[in-house]
């Protein structure tokens, strides 16, 4: 555990909401329950259990959003999960957020994101990168530190979301956002949410569009079994997809043959009883296959994990060694939604890690 906590990270599947601290989640509750604004007990059952199912954690999630739709929290948590994040030496993250409204506190879209983006800005004890350079700025990591130099490090990259919830109007305006917020480090657009409601073909003008203007595109693919979705969002050739659970042979065949990289959430799968072992899981074979993959915690929060704890999860159930793991990290770097120059830099630091682990082969065997 030592070791993967240790490695440098990439982590490009993380939900803002589901990554909320625990001791911050209830903080919140036990506020508005002083206040006699909420009545958990219906919900009780649900925030005790281990296992959710997915219908389960949605709720869990309409909780959540109860809690933390203002303005003031939002920014906190954004702040304390790139903490956390950086804590646990992860160097580049995509975060991922569903813009809100919230009439009640005069929240819109754009002023949620801007909550957020007052959260990246606030960091202190982190060394943050969030805006797309130019090809001629500095790198993060390119310059040594000062000497007794510990802060941390990290690349963060937004990716706003589109909830399966939402109309087609709502969508379109999450992507004329993520647009306008491009300068501030919005690379991309996701599509998520309760995978059992909602046609994904209602967003794909909104998809298309944000594709036609230079945004990066990833969906949340075959959660729940939907043969004809599936194949339809492999045909749209996102850049990549997240999960990817339920596929049938001939969707294997054609995720395969498209090379398009699959966000791999262990721990999510299993504890939404989405993939019923581990032992089943398309993570070891699309490993073998050495199908582009990239280990994620999709809601570290919300499922108790993080991405130290996935890493030593493949590895426990895959048989993966230092090497492997070291690897399969390094690889991530070639598909994340950033430009040319911070992907040289992420490879120049990880064969600095690889050489600083000293003789390479003693300490990655
Ligand atoms: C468990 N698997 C999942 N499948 C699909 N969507 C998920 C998800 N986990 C999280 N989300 C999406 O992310 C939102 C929370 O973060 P934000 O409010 O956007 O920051 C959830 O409401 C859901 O829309
Ligand atoms: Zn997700």
């Amino acid at each position: 555990m030592e070791w993967c906590l240790s490695m440098p990270k990439v982590e490009l599947h993380a939900h803002l909401n589901g990554s909320i601290r625990d001791s911050t989640l209830l903080e919140l509750t036990e506020g508005l329950i002083r206040k006699g604004v909420m009545d958990i007990s219906e919900l009780e059952h649900i925030i005790r259990k281990y296992n959710r199912s997915v219908a389960e954690v949605f709720k869990l999630f309409d909780l959540i959003h109860i809690l933390t739709t203002d303005h003031t929290t939002v920014t906190r948590i954004t702040k304390e999960v790139i903490e956390d994040f950086a804590t646990e030496n992860v160097v580049y993250l995509e975060l991922r957020t569903t813009p809100k409204r919230n009439d009640s506190v005069g929240m819109t879209k754009r002023s949620y994101v801007e909550a957020v983006l007052k959260g990246l800005r606030s960091i202190t004890s982190v060394e943050v990168d969030f805006i797309p350079h130019c090809e001629d700025s500095k790198s993060l990591f390119s310059s040594l530190p000062p000497i007794g130099h510990v802060r941390k490090r990290i690349y963060v990259r937004l990716l706003l979301s589109i909830d399966r919830r939402e109309t087609a109007e709502a969508a379109m305006e999450t992507v004329k956002l993520a647009l306008e917020m491009r300068p501030f480090g919005v690379v991309g657009i996701d599509l998520s949410g309760n995978p059992s409601i909602g046609d994904w073909t209602t967003y794909l003008p909104a998809l298309k569009f944000a594709r036609e203007q230079g945004l990066y595109v990833t969906l949340h693919c075959g959660e729940v079994p939907n043969s004809e979705e599936i194949k339809n969002m492999l045909d749209f050739r996102p850049q990549r997809i997240g999960h990817a659970c339920h596929l049938e042979d001939e969707h294997w065949r054609q995720l395969k043959s498209s090379k398009i990289p699959v966000e791999i959430c262990l721990t999510s799968n299993i504890r939404t009883l989405t993939i019923r072992s581990i032992h089943v899981h398309h993570f070891g074979d699309l490993y073998k296959a050495k199908h582009p993959l990239v280990l994620c915690t999709d809601d570290s929060g919300v499922f108790s994990t993080s991405l130290t704890e996935e890493y030593k999860y493949a590895a426990d159930s895959f048989g993966l060694g230092r090497r492997e793991m070291f690897e399969l990290s390094r690889n991530g770097i070639e598909h994340i939604f950033a430009n040319s120059q911070v992907k040289e830099d992420l490879r120049n630091f990880f064969n600095s890690v690889a050489k600083k682990y000293g003789s390479v082969t003693k300490a990655l065997s």
